[in-house]
């Protein structure tokens, strides 16, 4: 077994991904070997999105899924789209069922480049996001930041996307707030016992939302497509906004947008945007150590 993979640095809305071609061996990308990766400036990163090959029938691939700090992630919207777009460019086909920890997503890539992902349905059960206390009503929870009288964010929605989401509504422009204080206490809250992905979300018309996200062991991204998922679809839930929504991703560079679906028909989340491939290398999945095509000596850690 040779000891390095292919790998394809990539974005989802500026959500940086790797994408490593674990097809055809046993072995996994280690936490070592992500936690190495992301020091580097050259292949920081938000998700790994390793390739392994099916594990269920009727399934092109499963897929495990690392945040940047070495933890495993159940879902990754922007991360999914990357998938099927290096597996188009690879296969020619455009339709593809992946397994991952969380179910089984279906996925297309349109005419245009974009790509459509199934992302499931979405699960409100306190115990199943989960969080610590019983919640009937998980669309408002009771939590809040900053002065018990005058709390900066307050009254979640919570949900899970395959993966823990605590939506707030704010008034004001989602940039306007310290997300890179508050994210990691609300993160790390004891209401979530798995910890969560933490959302600011603007409703700006029936039809669109403003989202900005502290992912859950990658902190401030640029972009996060559950999360998005889930804005969209804690905003119908709690009356904000229709089922069909355009989610301007606040901090995505250059701006952009996801269109999502909450189905009626089915219950399942539908997501639609763009993923970009940048460049591509090779790396150890035990160590992290990689060299980028076109080079010969493997980079220093
Ligand atoms: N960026 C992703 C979400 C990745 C997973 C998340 N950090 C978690 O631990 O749940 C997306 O686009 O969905």
């Amino acid at each position: 077994m040779s000891a390095t993979v292919e790998f394809a640095r990539m974005n989802g809305l500026g959500n940086k991904i790797l994408v490593v071609d674990m097809r055809g061996r046993p072995d996994r990308v280690t936490p070592a070997a992500a936690v190495a990766l992301n020091a580097d400036p050259q292949t920081e990163f938000d998700q790994i999105m390793a390739i392994h090959d099916p594990k269920a029938e009727a399934t092109d691939a499963f897929i495990d899924i690392l945040n940047s700090d070495g933890s495993k992630a159940q879902a990754c919207g922007n991360g999914t789209r990357c998938v099927v777009q290096a597996l188009a460019a690879e296969t020619g086909r455009k339709a593809f069922t992946f397994q991952t920890v969380a179910g089984i997503l279906n996925a297309v890539e349109h005419e245009d480049g974009t790509i459509s992902v199934d992302m499931g349905k979405p699960v409100f059960d306190w115990d199943r996001i989960p969080l610590a206390e019983e919640f009937h009503d998980t669309s408002r929870i009771e939590l809040q930041i900053g002065p018990i009288d005058n709390p900066v964010l307050h009254s979640p929605s919570a949900m899970s996307m395959g993966n823990p989401h605590a939506i707030f509504w704010v008034d004001k422009d989602v940039m306007s707030y310290d997300l890179a204080r508050f994210g990691p206490l609300l993160e790390n809250h004891p209401m979530f016992p798995e910890r969560a992905n933490i959302t600011l979300a603007q409703v700006t018309s029936p039809t669109s939302l403003t989202t900005r996200t502290w992912e859950r062991g990658a902190g401030l991204t640029l972009a996060c497509g559950s999360a998005a998922c889930s804005a969209a679809v804690s905003a119908a839930r709690t009356g904000r906004t229709g089922r069909r929504v355009t989610i301007n991703v606040a901090s995505a560079k250059p701006p952009a947008t996801l269109s999502i679906e909450w189905r009626e028909r089915d219950d399942h989340v539908i997501m639609t945007g763009p993923a970009e491939w940048e460049w591509s290398g090779r790396v150890d999945p035990s160590t992290g150590l990689w060299s980028r095509d076109g080079t010969r000596e493997v980079e220093a850690q």
